[in-house]
């Protein structure tokens, strides 16, 4: 029996941190979304006590350290489950890139597993075995547009942001999001205004969200990557609506409402940056495509 799950990649419209916890972890309010951006991957059935997971991509790690391995063992070791699966993964979303891929296959490999061992678990429970896998888990498992507290796991659904193209902008560098909460600065913040951004997409106005899109771990990857600010320096001056970084970078995007818009900023970027997609915000959860 085989099952095949779509990844979607996530962007954050806001990232606010609001303080240092005891347990190391960063306090956190976010808004986020998924967009048209996924990984596949392909789940069959094992009946041998086993979990094995491959993917073509070079940049992915193969075995224990893959987070779609960390879902699969994480799922039997709770429900002491005897059943295997191989998981076949096919890489789209850049890596290390502040896009959730990692995050977003483990919620994928939950959810999966959920159909594929009939466990029927709700999607609360499947996202509470995910808190344990990383921080971004618990929103890839619901997917749709959220806003996420806590460690970010603690997640409020959304409706659907105001419709719009999102081109996305990856340099050739990989950011570590552990060393990029170590480098903030607290006392430095420029708090985004969340709750006007809710405000924003419960309200479908469009320009009240691109005014109020805002990262405070921005100025820690740009500082040390002034080349990614440059691009979203570009995006603005092709005409995007906004210009953010996503979670920890270094992966910058630009809202634009028209087509042509669009064009040109994908076009206007990919004259120097090899990584440029432009892709539709998916908005709702419960559109991954899973059959
Ligand atoms: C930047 C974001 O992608 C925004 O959605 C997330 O906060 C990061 O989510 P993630 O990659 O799933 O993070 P985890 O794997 O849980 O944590 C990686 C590291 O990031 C730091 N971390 C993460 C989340 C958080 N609320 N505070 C933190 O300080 C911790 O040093 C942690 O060791
Ligand atoms: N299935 C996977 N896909 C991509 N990376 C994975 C996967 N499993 C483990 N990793 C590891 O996780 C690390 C982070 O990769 P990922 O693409 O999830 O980063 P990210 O987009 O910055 O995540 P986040 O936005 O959640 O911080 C990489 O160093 C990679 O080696």
């Amino acid at each position: 029996m085989k099952l095949h799950v779509k990844a979607p990649a996530k962007i954050n419209l806001t990232l606010d941190v609001l303080h240092k916890r005891s347990d190391g972890y960063h306090e956190l309010e976010m808004v986020m979304t998924t967009v048209d951006l996924a990984d596949r991957l392909e789940l069959t059935l094992l009946e041998e006590d086993r979990i094995i997971v491959h993917s073509e991509s070079r940049f992915v790690p193969s075995g224990e350290r893959n987070l779609a391995y960390q879902a699969a063992d994480m799922l039997k070791r709770e429900l002491n489950i005897r059943k295997g699966v191989e998981i076949s993964i096919e890489k789209h979303i850049p890596v290390a890139a502040g896009l959730a891929g990692g995050s977003s296959d483990a919620a994928a490999v939950l959810r999966g597993l959920n159909k594929l061992w009939n466990l029927r678990l709700s999607l609360h429970e499947l996202a509470e075995i995910g808190a344990k896998i990383g921080s971004d888990v618990p929103f890839c498992v619901y997917g749709g547009t959220a806003l996420a507290k806590g460690r970010g796991e603690i997640i409020t659904p959304l409706p659907p942001p105001p419709s719009c193209w999102v081109i996305l902008a990856k340099l050739p560098i990989g950011v570590s999001t552990a060393e990029v909460y170590e480098n903030l600065s607290l006392d430095k913040i420029e708090h985004p205004n969340t709750e006007i951004m809710v405000e924003a997409i419960k309200n479908n106005d469009y320009f009240t969200m691109c005014q109020n899109v805002g990262n405070v771990l921005e100025n820690v990857t740009l500082m040390r990557y002034p080349e990614v600010a440059d691009i979203k320096e570009d995006m603005l001056r092709f005409g995007a609506d906004a210009a953010l970084m996503s979670g920890s970078g270094p992966t910058v995007y630009a809202l634009a409402r028209h087509d042509s818009r669009m064009h040109r900023i994908y076009n206007g970027l990919r004259g120097f940056c090899r990584q440029v997609y432009a892709v539709r915000i998916l908005g709702k959860g419960e559109e991954w495509g899973d059959s």
